[in-house]
């Protein structure tokens, strides 16, 4: 992962991983991507084009965001990951590829995208599936959800004890998601968490999305001074 947790050594031990809206207007949110990470920093940027209950956009669609907004993330020096999607993820060149658990599994992933592209694993509140994707080489571990959010209808809630586990315990870096705003999200950092994965908190953030970035990265910055 970019810049991935530095604990102990140097750069920030928590980044921000910012998730598109569910669904945007092409043109006009492409000028707003390239504002939202000109706001402060962003590690990467997953395409997720999927609404609350799971619907996702179609594959043309998806190309034609992909072909948009990954030079735009690459120009701030973000990676770009997809969702759900291997198959597109390395047609189109993707820096990586996130998976959940009835996206496939993270073997076969990891075949569809090649060994140098980033694959990570949705684990919800399980240490034992996040180990099992660590060990068999997944980049990073998702988990979630933390908080009430009305982006996706969640079935499982994370707790911070599984983060502070993971942290204390492995090294691949972990990832928390669901719910995560500046006002809630320093438990979790101080758990260790490596990345917070948000899309309301930036994208609903009252005076616009880079605000919501500055935001998220204050209050990173402000946990991990505790
Ligand atoms: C960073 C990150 N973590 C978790 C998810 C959720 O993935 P999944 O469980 O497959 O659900 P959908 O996002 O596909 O609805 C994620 N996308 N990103
Ligand atoms: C994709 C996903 N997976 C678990 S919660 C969630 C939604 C995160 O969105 P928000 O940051 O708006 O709660
Ligand atoms: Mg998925």
């Amino acid at each position: 992962m970019p810049g991935s947790s530095d604990k102990g050594t140097e750069g920030p031990a928590c980044r921000l991983y910012l998730i598109t809206p569910p669904s945007f207007d092409l043109a006009a949110f492409s000028g707003q991507l390239a504002e939202t990470l000109g706001g402060g920093d962003v590690a990467c940027l997953q395409l997720r084009l999927k609404g609350p209950d799971g619907e996702s956009a179609d594959d043309a669609d998806i190309r034609a965001a992909v072909e948009t907004l990954m030079p735009i993330a690459h120009q701030h020096e973000v990676a770009f990951i997809l969702n759900d999607r291997p198959d597109l993820a390395a047609e189109l060149g993707c820096d990586g590829v996130h998976v959940g658990r009835e996206d496939g599994d993270y073997k076969s992933a990891r075949a569809t995208v090649g060994p140098d592209a980033i694959v990570g694993t949705t684990c919800h509140n399980s240490r034992h599936l996040a180990m099992e994707d660590a060990e068999a080489g997944a980049d990073y571990v998702a988990f979630g959800a933390f908080f009430p959010t009305s982006t996706k209808q969640v079935q499982h809630q994370a707790e911070i004890e599984t983060l502070e586990i993971w942290s204390e315990t492995m090294e691949v870096p972990s990832v928390a998601i669901g719910g995560i705003t500046a006002e809630n999200c320093a438990p979790l950092v101080q758990a260790g968490a490596d990345f917070l994965a948000v899309i309301g908190a930036v994208w609903n953030h009252p005076d616009g999305p880079a605000d919501g970035v500055k935001a998220m990265n204050d209050a990173i910055a402000a946990a991990a001074d505790v």
